[in-house]
């Protein structure tokens, strides 16, 4: 890893030497990976035939450091599909720069994944939204990366992909029609929604400007990460589906005595983990 300032960035030769330490150790070859949002870990324990990796043990590997991330990499089955599972994602605001909180989207590369899907706890934008409704990702709103916080900011290696990725499709439709029928399959369609997530450095919840701002740029959901990953995996041509879990809704007025808090994020997760966990599953056998 070489770091100037605050860049910061890996060799290939790193990204190919964990991808090579998880060949070696695990016995399955993914083509899904998977990463857990904050108290969606859960899904990760329903993979059967299991290898777990606890961060610590890969080389190279970042540690999380937020209530609601385990910090393990499991590789198993799911459903009839050979997965990959971050249980712990990392973030921006934990202290890690952009290039440690996308580490693990280029090894899942290097690893033969093709294709990636998201997890996220986020905030209400819309107000149609309701704490509890699983928003399928539409589109994003890359805001770090309007001021210069981009993985792909430095050289371009072109063994992962071009200088100038196209992001108009970086959320792939026929993964998100097929999300849509197997929700429709399974009776959850009623809180499901499609939307733009938009991505905020964090770690503060938003002000009521804020939030009244967002809406006005097209942002249906707010969260602290996802983006980063999801511009990295298009930028080497996995194909991506993403889920935000709406956690809470956003205050918008300023007379509201409403306070949004991490608990009350990781409380709205264990109430819809499983139907989430079920969607994902349910989805996993159609891919
Ligand atoms: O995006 P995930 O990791 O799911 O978690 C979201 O919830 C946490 C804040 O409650 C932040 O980390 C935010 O990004
Ligand atoms: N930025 C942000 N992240 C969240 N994660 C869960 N809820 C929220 C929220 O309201 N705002």
């Amino acid at each position: 890893m070489t770091s100037t300032g605050e860049s910061c960035s890996y060799t290939y030769e790193e990204y190919k030497e964990t991808a090579d330490w998880l060949l070696t150790h695990a016995k399955q070859r993914p083509k899904v990976a998977i990463i857990c949002g904050s108290g969606l870990g859960g899904l990760a324990d329903l993979l059967v035939e299991k290898t777990v990796f606890p961060y610590a043990e890969i080389p190279h590997f970042p540690q999380s450091t937020v209530e609601g991330h385990d910090g393990q990499l499991v590789f198993g089955e799911l459903n009839g599909k050979l997965c990959v599972c971050m249980q712990g994602r990392f973030h921006f605001y934990e202290g890690h720069s952009i290039a440690k909180v996308t580490y693990p989207v280029r090894v899942f590369y290097l690893l033969g994944v093709d294709t990636l899907i998201v997890t996220n706890a986020a905030g209400g934008l819309n107000p149609k939204f309701n704490v509890g409704d699983i928003m399928l990702i539409r589109d994003h709103i890359n805001l770090p990366g309007f001021a210069g916080i981009n993985p792909l900011c430095g050289q371009n290696d072109d063994r992962f992909g071009s200088r100038f990725p196209c992001m108009s499709d970086a959320y792939d439709r026929d993964l998100l029609r097929l999300a849509q029928e197997t929700a429709q399959e399974q009776g959850c369609a009623a809180f499901l929604q499609q939307g733009v997530y938009c991505m905020l450095a964090g770690p503060m919840y938003e002000t009521v400007a804020e939030c009244r701002a967002l809406r006005i740029l097209g942002a249906e959901a707010v969260g602290m990460s996802t983006v980063p990953e999801v511009v990295l995996a298009r930028h080497c041509g996995l194909r991506v589906l993403g889920f935000s879990l709406i956690t809470n809704k956003v205050v918008t007025d300023y007379e509201s005595t409403e306070r949004v808090s991490h608990n009350e994020v990781l409380e709205t997760t264990r109430m819809r983990t499983k139907d989430l966990q079920k969607l994902v599953s349910n989805l996993l056998s159609k891919l």
